[in-house]
């Protein structure tokens, strides 16, 4: 496995990204399973306020480890903050984790219970660093708003997304993906769960403010099954291997706190 070459399968997957980045093996790796009853609610965490309103997608695009939508991220159009948060933090990107059909995807677990999949949307703090690069690899340089992704009735947005996955079937595919603001897939509630972690793949820098939303997303197993039409492997590549099972097994509390808004 040289240097940045990993996935999920046998050779290349979770388990054995520890050879390649040590972190793995650190006191704040995430996902975490959530234990509810143990988290402490904290009287002081404030709703989270999304400021999504002037927010600017460029593209969507297969990275050979999920499918992406990119965010013109030069200024502060597009931004959440309050919750656990000291400063605004700038969307950047989002992206998914999904299962096999029938098998549970999330990342974050819930007592043990895994979801169907699981949305990322990813921000950085541009108050206190110039680019993303310099916050995801700085504690608390980056907030992660996760979304449970529950099967049940067809979600009535999510089509934007599925109804692009076509165009990027092959892992290096980018395709223009302009006007779709996120907000419109957050469930109605937007109590949490807030904890300090990292990212969940490669290079797992120990840089996230992890928000994690209590209330599912609901969408159709169709939906969802549109997002194992993608592959992990390139147009050139002989081999297709379908894009599914991205992602990362719970991880190790180490002591952590995990809080929660009421
Ligand atoms: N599943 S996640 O939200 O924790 C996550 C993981 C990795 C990366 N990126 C990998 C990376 C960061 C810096 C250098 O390379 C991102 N992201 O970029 O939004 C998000
Ligand atoms: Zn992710």
């Amino acid at each position: 496995m040289t240097g940045n070459q990993w996935g999920y399968g046998k050779d290349d997957g979770p388990s054995a990204w520890n050879k390649n980045y040590p972190v793995a093996d650190g006191d704040r790796q995430s996902p975490i399973d959530i234990l509810p009853h143990q988290a402490r609610h904290d009287p002081n965490l404030g709703p989270i306020v999304l400021n999504y309103d002037r927010c600017t997608s460029i593209n969507i695009a297969n990275n050979g480890h999920s499918v992406v939508v990119e965010f013109e991220d030069s200024d502060d159009r597009s931004v959440i903050q309050g919750g656990p948060l000291d400063n605004p933090y700038r969307l950047k990107q989002f992206h998914f984790h999904w299962g096999g059909k029938g098998c549970h995807g999330s990342e974050h677990t819930v007592e043990g219970n895994g979801y169907a999949s699981e949305l990322h949307l990813v921000h950085w703090n541009a108050v206190k660093f110039k680019t993303f690069g310099e916050a995801a690899s700085t504690p608390d340089g980056l907030a992660v708003l996760g979304i449970f992704l529950e099967t049940g009735d067809e979600h009535r947005w999510l089509h934007m997304i599925t109804d692009a996955l076509y165009t990027v079937k092959f892992k290096g595919s980018v395709t223009d993906f302009k006007g779709f603001n996120p907000k419109c897939l957050l469930p109605s509630s937007l109590h949490y769960w807030t904890y300090l972690g990292s990212l969940t793949t490669p290079p797992l820098h120990e840089s996230v403010i992890w928000i994690v939303v209590k209330e599912p997303m609901i969408v159709s197993e169709k939906q969802l099954g549109k997002f194992r039409t993608l592959v992990f492997t390139g147009e050139e590549e002989d081999e297709r291997t379908r894009m599914e099972n991205n992602f990362r097994p719970p991880q190790l509390l180490k002591g952590r706190t995990v809080r929660s808004s009421n």
